[in-house]
């Protein structure tokens, strides 16, 4: 396994086109911006000599990405963002993936990384090597007409569309508000923001429109048109205080000729509760966004805090890793204190469902009605469950 060099890229770019069935290959020209987001070492690579004489192929491929993540409490971590996986549908199931994630894992924790994330394409992959969704949103489709707010528009809704100029300042500016303030919420690297304000053409198909930036002092919504059948398509939609978010969604329900709005939303997101009719917003998914690995327990655990006080053993099963192990969880005032114990534990689960549970938008009493958390008692049930709650469900808002 060795690292990509610039000379590679052209041949991983083509790897993941045909890994990930896309219709075409991310256009040469847009392959400068984004190495800017990757150093070499962050890349993982696997050739194979080729059928003819001398030449060889890169077979799989993977990378990771430093990613500021915000934790419960407002902790941010830095994580380990793997992405990219691909390898070559000549070399599927001979251990090529396991061989990339034994690499990126020594040297996620050799860099000090208490966790790691990754988007799934599949749900049956990852929990091999301790990863469990973590966060999840809400796929909806808004019907304008339907959509009446319980309480009059202001008269200045201090909404307007943002010129590039404006966009390229206030639109980082107010993500990295926003991000620091939500659990789960990924914070964006300044090397991302020249992509995603490009809104490069392979985003969109032929009958969709570019962004659109609607901006307010606290937040900003980017949508585009879908010609076919009249939608708006959210793209991103961050609002650092209510006000922000009730009056982005005022607009984009204003949206004149326009039959639905879809949009990724926080699972406990307030839009329902606005309307006269809940029904207005039309739950269709509720995909997970963020899968997490908790590499180390002691440092992760220790990194947020918890909604209920008190002490609880929770015994961790790992069969891919070390992290196995009994880990006292001491909680005062909502900081804990974390040791490895020989203890009788009051839970045990493995380590995939610990890391379900870390950023509390997974439910400790489902896991345990599903035979996944072994619990000495109720009471530690009730204990483990108000010590992992969180006020606002985590929520990504970036997928990578
Ligand atoms: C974070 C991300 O980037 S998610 C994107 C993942 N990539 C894709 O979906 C693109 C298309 N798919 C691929 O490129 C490949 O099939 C991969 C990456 C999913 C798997 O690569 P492979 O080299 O075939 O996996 P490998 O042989 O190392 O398998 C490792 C283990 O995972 C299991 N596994 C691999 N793929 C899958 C799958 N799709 N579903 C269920 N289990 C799987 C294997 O059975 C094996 O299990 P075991 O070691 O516990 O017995």
């Amino acid at each position: 396994m060795t690292h990509a060099s610039d000379a590679d890229w052209p041949e991983i770019i083509d790897l993941d086109a045909r890994a990930f069935a896309l219709p075409s290959p991310l256009p040469r020209d847009e392959i400068t911006e984004f190495r800017a987001k990757v150093p070499d070492e962050a890349t993982y690579l696997i050739r194979d000599t080729g059928t003819v004489e001398g030449s060889s192929t890169i077979v799989a491929f993977s990378l990771y990405y430093d990613l500021p993540l915000t934790l419960p409490g407002g902790a941010v971590a830095s994580t380990a963002g793997l992405s990219w996986v691909s390898v070559s549908a000549t070399h599927r199931r001979r251990g090529l993936l396991r061989r990339m994630i034994d690499g990126q894992f020594a040297d996620w924790r050799a860099n000090g990384h208490p966790l790691a994330l990754l988007t799934a394409t599949e749900g049956t992959i990852y929990e091999r090597f301790g990863f469990g969704p973590a966060a999840f949103a809400h796929r909806v489709s808004v019907t304008p007409s339907a959509a009446t707010f319980r309480t009059p528009a202001p008269d200045d809704s201090r909404v307007r569309y943002g010129t590039p100029e404006e966009v390229e300042t206030h639109v980082p500016a107010v993500h990295a508000r926003w991000a620091a303030a939500r659990g789960g919420a990924i914070g964006r690297p300044d090397a991302w923001w020249p992509s995603l304000l490009a809104d490069r053409s392979f985003r969109r198909n032929s009958q969709t429109s570019g962004l659109h930036y609607l901006l307010h002092p606290d937040g900003y919504a980017a949508y585009r048109i879908d010609a076919r059948d009249r939608t708006a398509l959210v793209d991103d939609l961050v609002a650092v205080t209510s006000q922000a978010h009730d009056d982005l969604w005022r607009v984009l329900t204003s949206l004149d000729l326009i039959s639905s709005v879809n949009a990724s939303i926080p699972v406990d997101d307030s839009l329902p509760h606005l309307l006269t009719d809940a029904r207005a917003v039309e739950l269709q998914a509720r995909p997970d966004t963020l899968w997490v690995s908790i590499l180390d327990v002691v440092d992760a655990l220790s990194l947020r805090t918890y909604s209920e006080d008190g002490t609880l053993v929770i015994e961790v099963a790992d069969a891919y890793s070390d992290r196995a192990g009994r880990y006292r969880l001491s909680v005062v005032d909502g900081s804990a204190d974390i040791s490895r114990t020989d203890d009788k534990p009051n839970a045990s689960m493995d380590i995939s469902v610990l890391s379900s549970l870390y950023l509390g938008g997974s439910a400790a009493r489902g896991f345990a009605e599903a035979g996944r958390i072994d619990i000495d008692s109720a009471d530690s049930l009730t204990l483990l469950a108000r010590m992992f709650d969180v006020e606002h469900a985590p929520f990504a808002g970036t997928f990578f």
